[in-house]
């Protein structure tokens, strides 16, 4: 049987083409291929091999082998491959993230430079004779002997030397070499980079660092550990105190955030530690240029870069030797990529390290229920740091129940409670600072009519608009619709349409008339545009410029404080009504997170939670920092619906600008996958999605579920596969759905 390569053509477009593989050349996947592309040739990277089907006309035969080895390492491979499997994406689809466009484009590899190197010690004699004979080889002598490593780029000796180097080469005194440059994405130096020490573990973290020590030492034997630790209980300190042992046994070490811009203090503690050895930290961040994302990726290959940090996709980085995948903040959504492949980052880390072997630790005061479950059934195990670091208790959590109307304005919603008010008076009195939170931004700020209710919403998505009070707009924040705002309700012409809700800047606006002598700043994604804006408005809050931060999710997650003593959160229970059997639980992680960037100094810290819905779990668990009880209460309203983690969730989605065909279509696909469903499969109904209008697109899903993953998405996949779709109709499959919009 014939066998092609289907290779993926260097270059925008993105085409995929088979080529025969001549005989006697032994093509894999990840290798780069030079093959014939119309009247030209071309270079692409075989994505995958193929068995050729026999009735199809013979392809071409590709030309040659550029990399006999893949760029592709064998762990990465299989990783690849099992992620195909499990979330029922095509493997071509996989090897593109593994393998990112500017990798596999020929023309960003790196510039190079010629440089001389110093060979041996010249003795006085001869420099003595050089000085006569030759001035302009004693000249690029007495360069290289002063400088650093002895070394230095041809460039910088001077014009219309080449024939005294060749001279010199020849005599043995110097080495001409070719070497790569390194577009360095930090060196523009924005900052100076002071060196940190390590601290003194306390008991909980010694313990901790022993059992990822082990795990390191014996990964073959180790199972996964998650690190449960409460907010401020110096977890960064033993993942930072880990990955040096690893570095120190000759190891690599890969570290998983978020979001690498909404994580800059985390990124900067590891620089800092790793300060003497910058040239081996690569930071992988969307920042980066083509150029730039070519040589780290190449620096990380030939093992250059031995510690690299990075959001979802740098789980794929190609470190050799790994020793050790550090995962923090683990239960973050993010990590889940929301286009093709649709993998979680955290758990292809935790297989990644299966494969490898190297050890895992994913990271979290606030675990996902996912991981919790693992540990429960004893596939992780569980490591805990129960107290802060600095010996400082949690803060104090008060929550004021809004609906007896702290608030003042008549109508319009009661953004600052008297006791809230009060607390960021007295905060302002002792020079302390205090951090203000509002859930999402945009949600809440919808116009709303006080006589009919009538909710201004999006012609597109069926979603409500965002006020913007600078531009007098409204705005859609799904897909980017803009009306003017109405001066009367649209439906019943009453004037008394107005704002419900508010976003940042409206907190701002009444804080500065009760707090007139506070000095404000704002984080959220309309203040954040400007490159760097977080980290300046970071930098200047902990310098205490500024009194009063107020913020959205941007702030949630890893700041470090410690002069802030008070946290406001304003609208706590604005995440628990949508329709997700995750609300809860992101609602308890949100406001656990939130609640613990106060009183992380010497100053004890309080916090003062603002809700309409005072008794719901999710906050009343967040106010006793109680992680086992509401997970306790939480897994068994999981295990009675059979939601995760007790079952593997995916949901179906297809999405056309034809109602009718995007719901003809899924209930098309319903009954097949009705037809021999594998026993132990839950198949949902055929609804429209919650969010049935996005981008002009009408949206139905089905959900389904099931104990075990493979059947599922195999049986999904089977179905697919003899369905043929109209060419109007997009079906989406996510396996272990984590957005159900
Ligand atoms: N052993 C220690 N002795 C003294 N201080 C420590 C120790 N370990 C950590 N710290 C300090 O305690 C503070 C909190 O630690 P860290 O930020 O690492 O906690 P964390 O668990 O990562 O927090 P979070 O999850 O809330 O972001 C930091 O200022 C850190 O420098
Ligand atoms: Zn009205
Ligand atoms: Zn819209």
């Amino acid at each position: 049987m014939r066998v092609n390569a289907r290779v993926l053509i260097d270059g925008p477009s993105e085409l995929v083409f088979d080529y025969a593989i001549p005989v006697g050349l032994d093509v894999k996947p990840g290798c780069r291929v030079r093959v014939p592309l119309r009247k030209k040739s071309s270079i692409g990277t075989v994505l995958s091999v193929v068995s050729a089907d026999q009735f199809e006309f013979a392809v071409r035969e590709l030309e040659a082998l550029i990399d006999p080895e893949p760029l592709i390492t064998p762990v990465l491979l299989k990783t690849a491959d099992w992620i195909a499997n499990y979330y029922g994406c095509s493997i071509e689809s996989v090897i593109r993230s593994v393998l990112p466009e500017s990798v596999r484009t020929e023309e960003h590899s790196a510039r190079t430079r010629r440089i001389a190197i110093l060979a041996k010690a010249v003795d006085p004699v001869t420099m003595e004779r050089l000085e006569k004979r030759a001035p302009r080889q004693h000249a690029i002598l007495t360069l290289l002997g002063a400088a650093t490593d002895q070394q230095l780029p041809v460039a910088d000796l001077g014009e219309g030397n080449s024939a005294s180097l060749k001279s010199l080469e020849k005599a043995g005194w110097i080495r001409l070499e070719i070497e790569e440059i390194r577009r360095d994405p930090d060196a523009d130096g924005v900052e100076e980079i002071l060196e940190s020490k390590p601290l003194d573990l306390n008991e909980e973290q010694q313990r901790a660092l022993d059992e990822v020590l082990s795990a390191v030492a014996d990964p073959e034997h180790a199972k996964p550990l998650l690190l449960l630790g409460v907010t401020g209980s110096g977890k960064t300190e033993v993942y930072l105190q880990a990955a040096r042992r690893a570095l120190d046994l000759g190891k690599t070490v890969l570290v998983l955030v978020p979001e690498i811009s909404l994580t800059p203090q985390t990124v900067r503690r590891f620089k800092a530690r790793f300060a003497a050895m910058q040239q081996e930290v690569a930071v992988l961040h969307s920042n980066l240029s083509q150029g730039e994302r070519f040589d780290e990726w190449h620096r990380i290959r030939k093992g250059i870069a031995r510690i690299v940090i990075g959001a979802r996709s740098a789980v794929f980085a190609p470190l050799p030797d790994l020793g050790l995948i550090l995962v923090d903040e683990e239960h973050e959504n993010s990590y889940k990529q929301d286009v093709v492949p649709r993998y979680h980052g955290r758990d292809v880390a935790v297989l990644r390290a299966a494969f490898e072997p190297c050890a895992v630790v994913l990271g979290s005061a606030t675990p996902s229920l996912e991981s919790w479950h693992n540990c429960e059934s004893g596939k992780y195990q569980l490591v805990r740091l129960n107290q802060r670091a600095d010996g400082q208790s949690m803060p104090l959590v008060r929550v004021v129940d809004m609906r007896l109307g702290s608030g003042k304005h008549k109508g319009a919603p009661a953004i600052l409670s008297d006791k809230l008010r009060t607390a960021l008076e007295q905060r302002l009195e002792k020079g302390e600072q205090s951090i203000l939170f509002l859930n999402r931004r945009g949600f809440a700020r919808s116009l709303q009519c006080h006589a009919c209710g009538h909710v201004c919403q999006c012609p597109h998505c069926a979603v409500a608009l965002t006020y913007h009070r600078t531009d007098e707009r409204l705005i859609c924040h799904v897909c980017g619709y803009q009306s003017i705002v109405p001066r009367k309700c649209p439906e019943c012409r009453d004037p008394g349409i107005a704002m419900q809700g508010y976003g940042t800047q409206r907190v701002e606006e009444v804080l500065s008339k009760v707090l007139p002598q506070a000095k404000f700043a704002r984080i959220d994604a309309d203040t954040m545009r400007r490159k760097n804006a977080l980290r300046d408005t970071l930098n200047a809050f902990k310098a205490h410029k500024t009194d009063v931060l107020i913020g959205t999710q941007m702030i949630a997650k890893g700041l470090h404080f410690p002069n802030v003593t008070l946290v406001g959160i304003l609208n706590a229970d604005l995440g628990l009504h949508v329709p997700d059997f995750r609300a809860g639980e992101r609602t308890f992680q949100l406001l656990t997170q939130v609640a613990g960037r106060a009183g992380r100094g010497d100053l004890a810290g309080e916090v003062i939670v603002q809700t309409f819905t005072p008794h719901s779990p999710s906050i009343q668990y967040a106010r006793r920092h109680d992680f086992d009880g509401y997970s306790e209460q939480e897994m068994e309203f999981r295990s009675q619906f059979s939601f995760p983690p007790y079952a593997h969730c995916a949901v179906l989605t297809a999405r056309s600008t034809h109602e009718r065909r995007a719901e003809f279509t899924l209930q098309t696909l319903h009954h097949r996958l009705a037809e021999n469903t594998p026993a132990g499969i839950v198949l949902g109904e055929v609804l429209p999605s919650p969010l049935v209008r996005s981008h002009g697109q009408f949206r139905f899903q089905i959900t389904l579920r099931s104990m075990r993953a493979r059947p599922l998405t195999r049986h999904v996949q089977a179905v697919l596969a003899k369905t043929t779709l109209p060419d109007d109709v997009t079906v989406v499959f996510d396996m272990d759905a984590l957005n159900f919009s």
